[in-house]
């Protein structure tokens, strides 16, 4: 069985903006100024739990309230489904990617709340034959456990990974899987800091790159 396996957050789906306003939500509640979109792109990829623990270092905030502002937080992450959309042609990738008879996962370090809002809202459920969520397991990305259980849940021994991010590009190298690098997503290292077998920054290109390396 040919599998692919995506990356959400900055792979599928334009969720920075939501995100850096969840986060800024809690600064001005927080009494706190906000932080610049940039700077929170830095905060992204390893889940919520380290996302916080830098929300917290560089706006900050008091540590000692950590899961106070941990349930405020996922909250405000929820709610920002509504100002998240998929990356041009992802949804019509995704389909011919079916159409080519490939099994599709999705592995993210996004908590299963905000994921569930957030696939949802896009109507993105059915894109997928297996889910699997930061809080899924208790290892995260880049341990290789979570994208090992998304291909078992495929019914895959291999298969192709679709990151945006240096802990995408781990992941893939710690489960021996080829790497492709979405480079439209939430960028903070420059490209040769991601090692890829593929990069590319228009999603009709995804079909024949996923075809070339199998
Ligand atoms: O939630 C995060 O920190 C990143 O999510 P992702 O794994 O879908 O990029
Ligand atoms: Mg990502």
């Amino acid at each position: 069985m040919k599998a692919v396996v995506f990356d959400l957050d900055g792979t599928l789906i334009d969720s920075l903006p939501g995100i850096a306003n969840a986060a800024n939500t809690l600064l001005q509640e927080e009494g706190r100024p906000t932080l610049p979109q940039g700077d929170i792109a830095g905060f992204v990829g390893l889940g919520e739990i380290v996302f916080l623990k830098r929300l917290i270092a560089a706006g900050g905030l008091d540590p000692a309230r950590f899961d106070r502002l941990m349930e405020r937080f996922i909250l405000h992450y929820k709610n920002a489904a509504q100002m998240t959309g998929a990356f041009p042609g992802a949804r019509e990738a995704l389909c011919q990617l079916r159409a080519d008879g490939w099994t599709i996962g999705l592995c993210t370090n996004k908590p299963t709340g905000p994921l569930r809002a957030v696939l949802d809202h896009l109507e993105l459920d059915g894109a997928f034959d297996t889910i699997v969520a930061g809080d899924t397991l208790d290892r995260r990305k880049p341990d290789p456990a979570p994208l090992r259980h998304t291909l078992d849940g495929l019914g895959a021994a291999t298969g192709i990974f679709v990151g945006d991010s240096p802990v995408d590009a781990e992941t893939a190298r710690a489960a021996n899987v080829p790497f492709v690098l979405f480079t439209g997503g939430i960028r903070t290292v420059a490209l040769d800091e991601m090692p890829h077998d593929k990069a590319f920054d228009d999603f009709s290109q995804l079909p024949a790159i996923c075809r070339a390396l199998i």
